[in-house]
């Protein structure tokens, strides 16, 4: 892993504006496109079966968010996967809720043979629900777990085959050989919805302007805890929750390789 390469990103982002298509949950649909503009570029949401490959040859990256699957969305998501696939395009998977009920897991493990997926971007119990493990994923959210973050991570990007990157106190990012961790965020970051969304926006945006995808997965996943950390810092004594998601928004859009040089924990 080599700084320099993720601080040219946040200039490759912002010169090349890449087009993101997302397939996501309508919970923070708004605010995976909002993050995707903060940080450069460029997000389209479309779901219809009858287009998603038409928009897959328009994009630079591919978000596959499992947060409310339907029949005919998953339909879609292989569609535009398989799409991304043979275009070449990174496909970043967002593995919510997978875990908490068979139907997710399954259709989870379907989609992982029918797709090539370049990226997974989930919290601890989805990732390792992703591998077989016998997780409790409450609901969207991690349950506990006795397996060290670093040594799920590398195990799931070698059975995956995908750079994995799991977020949560520590957030670790492995490509099967190095284990990248990131000592930045704020426990707010865990009391509004999306951020686990968000941070998949922002790592497909990266991705979609370099080959390295291990160093969009370490920069985008290091962005929002970074934001996380610096939104808490700008905020009032009477601020709540409600302006700390504002504040989230605007650190997303103010970040850039200064700021990311002198703030990013990294180990
Ligand atoms: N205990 C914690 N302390 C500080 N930051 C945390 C903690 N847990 C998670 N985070 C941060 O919260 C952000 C989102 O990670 P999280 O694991 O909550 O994703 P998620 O469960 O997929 O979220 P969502 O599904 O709501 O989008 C990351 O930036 C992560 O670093
Ligand atoms: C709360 C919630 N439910 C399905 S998707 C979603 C957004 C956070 O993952
Ligand atoms: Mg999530």
């Amino acid at each position: 892993m080599q700084k320099q390469l993720i601080k040219d990103l946040f200039i490759k982002v912002k010169e090349q504006n890449p087009l993101v298509h997302h397939i996501t949950n309508q919970v923070t649909i708004n605010d995976c496109a909002n993050a995707t503009l903060a940080i450069g570029g460029s997000p389209v949401m479309a779901t219809s079966i009858e287009e998603v490959e038409d928009m897959v040859k328009l994009a630079n990256a591919l978000v596959i968010n499992f947060g409310m699957i339907d029949d005919e969305t998953y339909a879609a998501m292989v569609r535009a996967g398989q799409a991304a696939n043979t275009k070449g395009i990174p496909v970043i998977f967002d593995p919510v809720g997978v875990g908490a009920t068979p139907f997710r897991t399954a259709r989870a493990m379907d989609f992982l043979k029918h797709v090539s997926v370049s990226i997974v971007r989930g919290n601890a119990s989805e990732v390792f629900a992703l591998i077989g493990g016998e997780a409790k994923t409450r609901g969207v959210d991690s349950g506990t777990l006795a397996i060290p973050a670093g040594e799920l991570a590398q195990n799931a990007a070698i059975q995956l085959q995908a750079i994995t990157v799991i977020s949560g106190k520590l957030d670790t990012i492995s490509n099967g050989k190095e284990i990248v961790q990131i000592d930045n965020g704020d426990i707010w970051l865990t009391r509004i919805t999306g951020t686990g969304c968000m941070t998949a926006s922002l790592i497909a945006s990266f991705a979609g302007v370099t080959d390295d995808w291990f160093s969009a997965a370490i920069a985008g996943m290091s962005v929002m805890s970074l934001a996380g950390e610096r939104a808490k810092k700008a905020l009032q004594e009477k601020d709540g929750i409600g302006m700390y998601r504002m504040k989230l928004m605007d650190e997303i859009f103010l970040m850039n390789e200064q700021i990311w040089t002198e703030e990013v924990r990294l180990s």
